[in-house]
This record gives C-alpha cells, sequence and structure tokens, in this order.
C-alpha cells in the first residue's frame, strides 16, 4: 500500500477517496471513506469539546450526522491518521501523544455496534483504545466466591466495551433473579453438560460449590471471533486447567482484604442460602491458600477499596494513563506517523510508519 491521499473536510462533497484508505489531518480532522458514508474523525462534536468529535456524512443523502459514540473517547491531539481496517473499524493513530495513548480504533461496522444500530436506528460508533504489550492474551480471573471478581469485569467491560468480551460459562447451577441465559452462564442440565464434556467441546469444567461450571472452546472463540480480548471468570481449579491448556493467557488472582471481608460480601450480596455460604466460605479458605502460593497466577490483587483495586487491575493491563496521586511520569511522545501502510500477519495488524516529514 502506498501513501495514501491527504483529503480535509472541506473536500468533502468535492473530493473522491478512491481506495477509501488513510487519510491526514493537519490536527483537525480526518475523513475516512467506509462505503457510502464519510467518517470525519476530529475537531469537536455537539457532545464534548475535550474528547475527539465523530460526525458522518452519507454521501447518498447528503446528511451529516452526529452518531451516538460508544466505549472511553480519546481526548484531542495536535493531529492524527486514520485507516480503516478489517471492513469494520478506523484505526486512528494519534500524533505527539504518549505511548499508550497514541492508538485508537473506532468500531464503525462490529457486532459491538450492529446490535445499538438496530436497536436505536441511528448511527453507532464505539472507541477502544489500542493496548500495548500482552494485548491480544486472555485475562484469567479467579479468586474466592464473593471477593468482586464479577465486579471488576463489570467495570472493565463498561469502561472499554468493545475492547473485552466475556467468556459466557456453562452452569448447572439455577440462575439467580437478574441472571440471564446466554449472558451471564448459559444455564445447562447436567446431563447435557456432561455429554458435551465427553464430546471434548470444554476447553476446562471444574465442580464449584456443589455445581458443574466450564468454559466452552466456543464461548473463548466467539469473543475472539468479534476482535476482543477474552475475560473468563474461573475458579482456581479452571484456572489450572487453562494454565496446562494451549491458551496463553494472563493469571489474575483477586484476594479479599480479611475473611470477615469476604464474609460480610457474600452475605450482603444475598443470593445464596445460609448453607451455601457456609459452604463457599470452607472453599474459599483452600482458594485462598491455593491461589497465593501456587505460583499459578502472575499476578495478586487485593480488593478492598473498590476504586483502587480497579485502577491496579487497569495498570497491569495496560490501560491506565494515571493512577490515584503517583506524579505522571514525563511520557515519550510520539511523533504522528505521516506516512503508513498497514497489513494483517498472524491476525496481527503491522503499521509501518515512515519518515516524518516537516
Ligand atoms: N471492593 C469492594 N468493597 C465492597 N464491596 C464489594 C467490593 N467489591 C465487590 N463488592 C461487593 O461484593 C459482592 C460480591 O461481589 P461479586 O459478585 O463481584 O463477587 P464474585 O467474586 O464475582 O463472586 P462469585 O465468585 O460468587 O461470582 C457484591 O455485592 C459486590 O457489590
Ligand atoms: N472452573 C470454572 N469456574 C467457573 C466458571 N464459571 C464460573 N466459575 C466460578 O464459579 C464460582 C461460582 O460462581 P457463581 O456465579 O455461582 O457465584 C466463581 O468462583 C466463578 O469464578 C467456569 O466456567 N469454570
Amino acid at each position: 500500500m502506498g501513501e495514501a491521499p491527504a483529503l480535509f473536510v472541506d473536500d468533502l462533497l468535492h473530493g473522491e477517496i478512491s481506495n477509501g484508505f488513510a487519510l491526514k489531518s493537519k490536527g483537525i480532522q480526518t475523513t475516512t471513506r467506509v462505503g457510502d458514508k464519510t467518517y470525519v474523525i476530529g475537531g469537536t462534536d455537539d457532545e464534548s469539546t475535550s474528547t475527539i468529535g465523530v460526525q458522518i456524512f452519507n454521501r447518498s443523502t447528503g446528511e451529516l450526522t452526529i452518531p451516538m459514540v460508544l466505549g472511553t473517547k480519546p481526548k484531542p491531539c495536535k493531529g492524527h491518521s486514520a485507516v480503516f481496517l478489517n471492513e469494520d473499524r478506523i484505526l486512528v493513530i494519534k500524533g505527539d501523544s504518549p505511548p499508550d495513548d497514541c492508538i485508537w480504533f473506532l468500531e464503525v461496522d462490529t457486532k459491538f455496534v450492529r446490535q445499538p444500530k438496530e436497536n436505536f436506528q441511528t448511527e453507532v460508533v464505539a472507541w477502544s483504545k489500542g493496548v500495548r504489550g500482552e494485548a491480544e492474551k486472555p485475562i484469567v480471573i479467579s479468586g474466592p466466591s464473593g471477593v468482586g471478581k464479577g465486579t471488576l469485569i463489570c467495570k472493565l467491560m463498561k469502561e472499554f466495551p468493545s475492547m473485552f468480551g466475556f467468556s459466557v460459562s456453562h452452569t448447572t447451577r439455577a440462575p439467580r433473579d437478574k441472571e440471564t441465559d446466554g449472558v451471564h452462564y448459559h444455564f445447562t442440565d447436567r446431563s447435557v453438560m456432561e455429554k458435551a464434556i465427553r464430546d471434548g467441546k470444554f476447553l476446562e469444567f471444574a465442580r464449584v460449590h456443589g455445581n458443574l461450571y466450564g468454559t466452552s472452546v466456543e464461548a473463548v472463540e466467539v469473543v475472539a471471533d468479534a476482535g476482543k480480548r477474552c475475560i473468563l471468570d474461573i475458579d482456581v481449579q479452571g484456572a489450572r486447567s487453562v494454565r496446562a491448556s494451549s491458551l496463553e493467557a494472563i493469571f489474575i488472582f483477586v484476594c479479599p482484604p480479611s475473611f470477615e471481608e469476604l464474609e460480610k460480601r457474600l452475605r450482603e450480596r444475598a443470593t445464596e442460602t445460609e448453607e451455601q455460604i457456609q459452604k463457599r466460605l470452607r472453599n474459599a479458605r483452600t482458594e485462598l491458600e491455593q491461589g497465593k502460593s501456587s505460583g499459578l497466577f502472575d499476578h495478586i490483587l487485593v480488593n478492598d477499596d473498590l476504586e483502587t483495586c480497579y485502577q491496579s487491575l487497569k495498570k497491569l493491563l495496560g490501560l491506565d494513563e494515571f493512577i490515584g496521586t503517583t506524579p505522571k511520569p514525563l511520557p515519550e511522545f510520539v511523533n504522528l506517523p505521516v506516512d503508513h501502510s498497514v497489513s494483517k500477519v498472524d491476525h496481527k495488524i503491522l503499521i509501518s510508519c515512515g519518515i516524518r516529514r516537516a
């Protein structure tokens, strides 16, 4: 792929972008053509001047609309470039930005945005931040029942909805109020699940607190197929099985600040009978011993104050910019890659940057 043509928003009605590829901004806006729509990225929209705006120009109707924008939005920068990728998202590289804030994706036609588009009958896009380092590895989160794994995962998925996907496990336990089949779990009969296990459909499974739980191969594939990073909420036995499997993952163990606090959280959640709570607490002692000492886990987080723990989780996933009161180190700024080409090898997107021109 050669150098992409530069085009500015003023050219929208007049110019044609023949290949739908990258456009370069001199600091304000880029336009990227996707079918009969042109995504105008940069400047501001009606919503905010503190984030990069997105507008959509419909070439057939001549209308310029402001879409519903999901996900954490990037802050404005001195300039950026935009490249249409994978037929469903636009890669945005911010100029003069710290390395952990320079790569973003604007999803324009992924599964994640197609559903709300249909529901709300409006244009929808979603921002997600590119992650450095171990970006593509699934994340296994374990810890005793009631420690807050689900709460932390919910926060992560809410802040980065288009970056992470939850591996929906199968279980033989009964659904709780407000739990939905296919969303929180695939609630399954024991005989059906046992047959699927025998048929090799599960990456891992375990008997936990008297019920059968398991991660199907399909549950992980669904997330990967959506181009997202998979999060698994599984017990320590399951984590051990995944470690032994071919799935390369990051393993995180979440501990409570004290056993008393764990018991308090389980009771206050009020989703289990007293007998179940006692069983979960007994199992928690074993899990805590194993989790802390087995060497199975890459990271151990203590979930005392929820927000502090969440910031630590984001930090170890490379998603933070600024934690608490720690002074921000002086960033090394990334120059805007004015010339770049994009190719896909082994499911990785390679961005080759040319020499920056004055
Ligand atoms: N840091 C925290 N401080 C106080 N309460 C918390 C904290 N984190 C989570 N909780 C609360 O503790 C309860 C248990 O949390 P959660 O359901 O997320 O635990 P879990 O580890 O996913 O449990 P399980 O393994 O049984 O699914 C919830 O009511 C949640 O709101
Ligand atoms: N080994 C697996 N453990 C799992 C899986 N899905 C959930 N879990 C763990 O079960 C307990 C209890 O969950 P709850 O929803 O009944 O409170 C919890 O520790 C989960 O981490 C799985 O697929 N495999």
